[in-house]
């Protein structure tokens, strides 16, 4: 893989259920060390096109590349062992298990394993928050701090890339600030990033490009230095049905 190959690109992509086709042949790329957003409406998709780029759905027809390799054949696991990570919308923990036994268990590939106390300990040193707790119950955890722990986990698995579904899903002003600083040092490491949200002010905080999702397709792209204000992105997106 040279410097410059795209962390991940996307040709094509058709996915759904059943009868109905959700993603509409969705191409678009993350470079590599780029921080990329997906915005768009509820119900648009979102979800399923990190679910089919992790595999946990299988894609009907398309390409799915990272870092250079195809990917879209392989076993959910061997896509983490790869290091493309997907952290999903929040509450997919084991609600018995502790805050370490959580993080410990994500490490489980073998290069996870290798790096589990480099990575522990920079995983509560970011979320200092998740230190302090470290024997509770995943159960008992707040909204933003069951965020964390997933962005957290994540990090457990090794992360080349990582995707993150909606992390501020329920979390007041205060938390999205608190997170968006953790995410920026992620990426301030060059762990290229894709992150799906609807808050359009936490996403034009963090990412270098943005594409707008519209029922099953990218309806267009929008580089930062574009200059594109949130208003501007409202009304393309609700201003016309009147929502
Ligand atoms: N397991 C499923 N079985 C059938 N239909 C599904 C399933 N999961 C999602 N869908 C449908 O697929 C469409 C896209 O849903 P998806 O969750 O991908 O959208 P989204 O853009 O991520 O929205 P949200 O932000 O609300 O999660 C919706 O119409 C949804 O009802």
């Amino acid at each position: 893989m040279s410097n410059n190959t795209n962390a991940l690109e996307i040709a094509g992509l058709r996915a759904g259920y059943d009868a109905s086709d959700v993603l509409l042949g969705m191409s678009f790329h993350v470079g590599p060390t780029e921080r990329v957003g997906l915005f768009g409406p509820n119900g648009h998709g979102k979800t399923t096109l990190l679910n089919t780029i992790s595999r946990v759905i299988r894609p009907r027809a398309g390409d799915v590349r990272f870092m250079g390799e195809p990917i879209d054949q392989l076993a959910p696991q061997k896509i983490v062992a790869r290091g493309l990570i997907h952290v999903p919308q929040a509450n997919r923990l084991f609600p018995d298990m502790q805050i370490m036994e959580t993080l410990e268990l994500a490490a489980f590939t073998p290069r996870a394993r290798e790096e589990l106390k480099t990575n522990l300990d920079y995983v509560l040193n970011l979320f200092p928050r998740l230190a302090e707790r470290r024997r509770q119950q995943c159960k008992t955890l707040s909204g933003g701090e069951r965020q964390m722990l997933s962005i957290g986990a994540g990090l457990m698995c090794a992360p080349r890339m990582l995707m993150l579904d909606e992390p501020t899903l329920g979390l007041s002003p205060k938390l999205k600030d608190e997170l968006a600083e953790a995410i920026s040092e992620i990426s301030s490491r060059g762990i290229p990033l894709l992150l799906v949200e609807q808050d359009i002010a936490f996403i034009l905080s963090l990412v270098d490009r943005m594409y707008l999702v519209d029922h099953g397709e990218i309806r267009r792209e929008i580089n930062r230095s574009g200059e594109l204000d949130h208003q501007e992105i409202m009304d393309m997106y609700f201003g016309s049905e009147g929502a």
